[in-house]
């Protein structure tokens, strides 16, 4: 999967994902209303008005971008239903030839970490059979319990050719409570760091790991850092647009052949129309607003890339 994410940046020259996080205000009242119509004011209703949101969404970008990055927690707040529909999003944006990276962040003790893998990125054994439960590409990873928690993750990978990505320094104005803090002089996420680059050495893709790391875009310095630490480990740099980064804050994440990195941007594409900047698109043009902001990220990129 490493090697098709590469493959897929290289194609569409846009080193970013669309995060697929939907949020009930975020989707326009025309959708909602027909949902409600169709289900009532029902978690069937809220799925129904998410699905028909993010399938506008994905069919007015999938031309332009390599991945998407569904964020599990705003399907499960709407229980089974909502669940039903992330798996639809997921396969719906397979079948446009999206690679689809699960924001699941899970990680437990192993024989717990097993069961998320498989059920994410793996298939499950029923009698003589097995099942692909959500059949993500790349699922995001807690590495808080160490390696017993990360390994059954990397061992399912490399029986169905998945990737990951390991949390190493997070984008939210907490992340160094704990992240920064000094052992033996140097920050916890530089030792995390090293460890997922170690980790990744155990399956190697044709240039990059399939073990990937998430560091936040609201810390170009680390992130600057890291990137030397990690050579090879391609890094998911959430935080773009609502958290405040900016391609010039994130050319350092990137390495010297323009591949490393893949930056994801949620609400700032999916509610781009209710930017100002995008605010001349109107609420029922939501997807043209969202391609249109798609492309200025691309360019915004791009652009920082070449005068680096
Ligand atoms: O793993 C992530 O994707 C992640 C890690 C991190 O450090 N910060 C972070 O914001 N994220 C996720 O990236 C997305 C950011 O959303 P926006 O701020 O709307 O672009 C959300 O799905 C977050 O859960």
């Amino acid at each position: 999967m490493i090697n098709k994410l590469i493959d897929k940046i290289q194609k569409t020259h846009a080193p970013i994902v669309v995060g697929l996080d939907p949020m009930m205000d975020y989707i326009p009242k025309q959708i909602q209303e027909k949902a409600f119509q169709e289900y009532g004011e029902t978690l069937e209703g809220a799925a129904e008005a998410i699905w028909q949101y993010n399938k506008g969404i994905v069919d007015a970008t999938y031309d332009l971008i390599p991945a998407v990055k569904p964020q599990i927690a705003m399907y499960e707040q709407f229980g089974i239903e909502g669940l039903k529909v992330y798996k639809k999003t997921l396969d719906y944006c397979q079948e446009k030839g999206l690679v689809v990276i699960g924001d699941i962040k899970r990680g437990d003790i192993g024989s717990t970490s097993a069961a998320y893998a498989v059920g994410h990125l793996g298939k499950v054994k029923v009698g003589s059979r097995s099942y692909a439960g959500f059949n993500e590409d790349f699922a995001t990873v807690n590495p808080y319990l160490g390696s017993d928690g990360v390994k059954p993750f990397i061992e399912v990978c490399k029986e169905e050719k998945k990737g990951l990505f390991i949390l190493v320094k997070t984008s939210n104005p907490s992340s160094g409570e704990f992240q920064d803090q000094l052992v033996n002089g140097r920050p916890l996420y530089e030792l995390v760091g090293e460890k997922v680059a170690q980790w990744g050495e155990e399956y190697m893709g044709e240039q990059y790991s399939y073990i990937g790391a998430v560091v936040g875009a609201t810390y170009p310095e680390m992130g600057k850092v890291l990137r030397k630490l990690m050579p090879k480990t391609f890094i998911l740099v959430p935080g773009y647009g609502a958290q405040g980064g900016k391609g010039a804050d994130l050319v350092h994440f990137f390495n010297e052949d323009g591949l490393g990195a893949i930056v994801n941007s949620s609400r700032g594409i999916i509610a781009a129309y209710k930017q100002e900047k995008y605010a001349s698109f109107g609420e029922e043009n939501y997807a043209d607003a969202s391609r249109q902001a798609a492309l200025d990220m691309i360019a915004d990129i791009n652009g920082a890339l070449q005068n680096r």
